[in-house]
């Protein structure tokens, strides 16, 4: 059994208007989206800024309510689950892209690690400090940084706090929303090798969000693009990377920079035969709304949203 399973999940938002503030329409941030992760593996959640993804992780972390659809974790559906501290919610983290943002400056290391702690587990003071100065450790950090608070470190340093948060409560699946987007090149991928490092020791499993293929090509095994709230394409690294066959998916690969010359100058013809695709057969990739149609498998890993022929 695959660790989480999304099924036909539906997160819409009213859209409220008129003198009565009733609902008048809605935005489908995600509009029908399945798929699953099977343990200890990484499942990349691809697709440009406003396409649903965020609200995707939300919404399984329990943050945004679920409009129709179900989502099952280790085989229990979530939807009864909202409360914060149910042992289930214990085993789902996330770590969000701003460590600027996303840590409270006005806290120490301390109490900003041990907030999970404090939710879920009853320790004493001195329980508490060590179980964070191990915490810290465990992200390269040292003891003492227990004091500071995080203006004092560097961004990749305060992406490690978040992470040590993350995995107090040793959880069993981390939702990583862009992780290392907000941090300089050279420090990504510090941090995203340290992720892969950890999701080793502690047999994590992640949900990574990410809008940059070159990322999810280094972290994940399977990938599902996301188009305006569905998916338009799924399949392994070697289907999305090797054989994309939506006019979206090619148009997000073409699109990844090759630092070999030669390559690059394949590449470049390659985008620009997709460009004239895209342009010239937008309307039979997407129907009359523009959105994405229904995923259809082409093999057992690999599916993609066209239309039926014939
Ligand atoms: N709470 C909300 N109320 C209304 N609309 C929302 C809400 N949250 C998100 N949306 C809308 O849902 C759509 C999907 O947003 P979402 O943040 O999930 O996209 P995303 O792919 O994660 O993009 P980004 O990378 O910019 O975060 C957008 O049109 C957004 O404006």
């Amino acid at each position: 059994m695959a660790l989480l399973e999304v099924d036909k999940l539906k997160v819409h938002f009213p859209i409220r208007g008129g003198i009565l503030n009733r609902k008048i329409d809605a935005v489908k941030a995600v509009d029908g989206v399945s798929f699953s992760i099977e343990r200890g593996k990484t499942y990349g959640l691809v697709g440009e800024s406003g396409s649903g993804k965020t609200t995707t992780g939300k919404a399984i972390i329990g943050l945004n309510s679920i409009t129709s659809g179900s989502v099952k974790f280790d085989g229990i559906d979530l939807a009864g689950f909202n409360s914060k501290k149910t042992s289930l919610r214990k085993d789902i983290q996330m770590i969000f892209q701003d460590p600027y943002s996303s840590l409270n400056g006005k806290k120490r290391v301390l109490d900003i690690i041990a907030e999970p702690l404090r939710n879920f587990e009853k320790l004493s003071k001195a329980e508490e400090k060590k179980r964070v100065q191990e915490l810290l450790e465990r992200v390269g950090l040292s003891p003492e940084s227990i004091l500071k608070y995080p203006h004092q470190f560097s961004g990749g340093q305060r992406q490690r706090i978040g992470i040590a948060r993350a995995i107090a409560l040793k959880p069993k699946l981390i939702i990583a929303d862009e992780p290392v987007s907000a941090l300089d090149v050279s420090v990504q991928a510090q941090v995203l090798n340290f992720m892969q490092d950890i999701q080793k020791d502690l047999n994590l499993t992640y949900l990574f969000i990410s809008h940059d293929l070159g990322i999810v090509k280094h972290m994940c095994d399977d990938i599902g693009i996301m188009y305006k709230g569905r998916f338009v394409e799924e399949g392994t690294k070697e289907d999305i990377f090797n054989h994309p066959q939506h006019i979206y998916t090619k148009r997000l690969v073409a699109a990844i920079p090759d630092i070999d010359p030669v390559n690059r100058q394949q590449k470049k013809v390659y985008r620009e035969e997709v460009e004239k695709e895209y342009h010239s057969n937008y309307n039979e990739y997407f129907d009359h709304e523009g959105l994405a149609y229904q995923l259809r498998h082409i093999s057992d890993s690999h599916l993609v949203a066209l239309p039926q022929k014939g």
